[in-house]
């Protein structure tokens, strides 16, 4: 199994990878979400791991327009509790740090932290785990990396400050995906899709209220702005069903109330 991930070992996403699909996988390190999809489309990946949301920090909208625009299929979703850790080189204080670099997202879920150190720097990087493994290589005084327990373990570093994401209880979502547009799984019990309103009064309540009349329990709704046609929006929606005829029928409702409907995955709902 090829498993891409954005990030390098010791990301969060390489503990996602090994938690959903196990140690034995073969492990392509990304730098960036954006080249992602044509790892899949270039058949090097069989699977994609991407992070959609977190819950400190928010969506992370550009994955949204990556899934959509590329055709990609969400087969699964994961939800990890996200732990941040200041480090930097063993021996190295808080007070010898000048600078700290991470993935933005987790310099997001740090700012409370940092508000009592003006001094240090923070600087955005490709992710979490690359700062870390950088710091070792080159032996940097002064820089610290905010990530994992698994890159301070992995690139041997020593954790000068632990938890310091501003709510304890953080985590981030997220998605499988594959270009399989058959990976939908049998027993599944949560589904995503994007549709496109009318801008008429009540367009969007009527297909909310659809949604609740079938029983499906919509988990998020996410706008997103169609960039051919200025200050018009694409929904995209994730909800929850026990029955797959529930959400057949509503579906079939839907359809007929909108300019546009896109199944964007059936899937297994994650544990939270
Ligand atoms: O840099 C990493 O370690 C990642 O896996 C990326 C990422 C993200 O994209 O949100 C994953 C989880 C955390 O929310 C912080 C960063």
């Amino acid at each position: 199994m090829k498993v891409a991930i954005q990030g390098i070992k010791g990301s969060f996403h390489h503990i996602v990878a090994e938690e959903y699909f196990g140690k034995n996988i073969d492990l392509l390190e990304c730098l960036s979400f954006t080249e992602m999809p044509n790892l899949l489309i270039d058949k090097k990946a069989d699977v994609l791991i991407m992070a959609i949301e977190n819950s400190i920090a928010g969506a992370i909208l550009p994955n949204y327009a990556l899934i959509d625009d590329h055709q990609l299929t969400i087969c699964g979703e994961f939800h990890l509790a996200i732990h941040h850790n200041l480090m930097g080189l063993k021996g190295q204080k808080i007070e010898d740090i000048n600078e700290v670099y991470s993935h933005p997202m987790a310099l997001l879920q740090c700012h409370k932290f940092f508000k009592d150190y003006p001094n240090i720097k923070l600087i955005e990087d490709k992710d979490t785990a690359s700062v870390a493994k950088r710091i070792q290589d080159n032996n940097l005084k002064g820089v610290g990396a905010i990530a994992s327990n698994l890159a301070a373990k992995t690139y041997n570093l020593e954790v000068i400050a632990p938890e310091i994401q501003t709510i304890k209880e953080n985590a981030t979502r997220f998605f499988i995906l594959t270009n399989d547009k058959d990976k939908s799984s049998v027993s599944a019990n949560k589904a995503s899709i994007k549709f496109i309103t009318s801008n008429d009064t009540g367009s969007l309540a009527e297909v909310l209220s659809i949604l609740a009349k079938h029983n499906l329990n919509l988990s998020k709704i996410q706008s997103m702005p169609v960039i051919e046609t200025p200050w018009k929006y694409a929904f995209f929606a994730d909800f929850i069903f026990n029955s797959y005829a529930d959400y057949f029928n509503a579906l079939s409702e839907v359809k007929e109330k909108v300019e546009i409907l896109k199944v964007l995955g059936e899937y297994n709902k994650g544990k939270r």
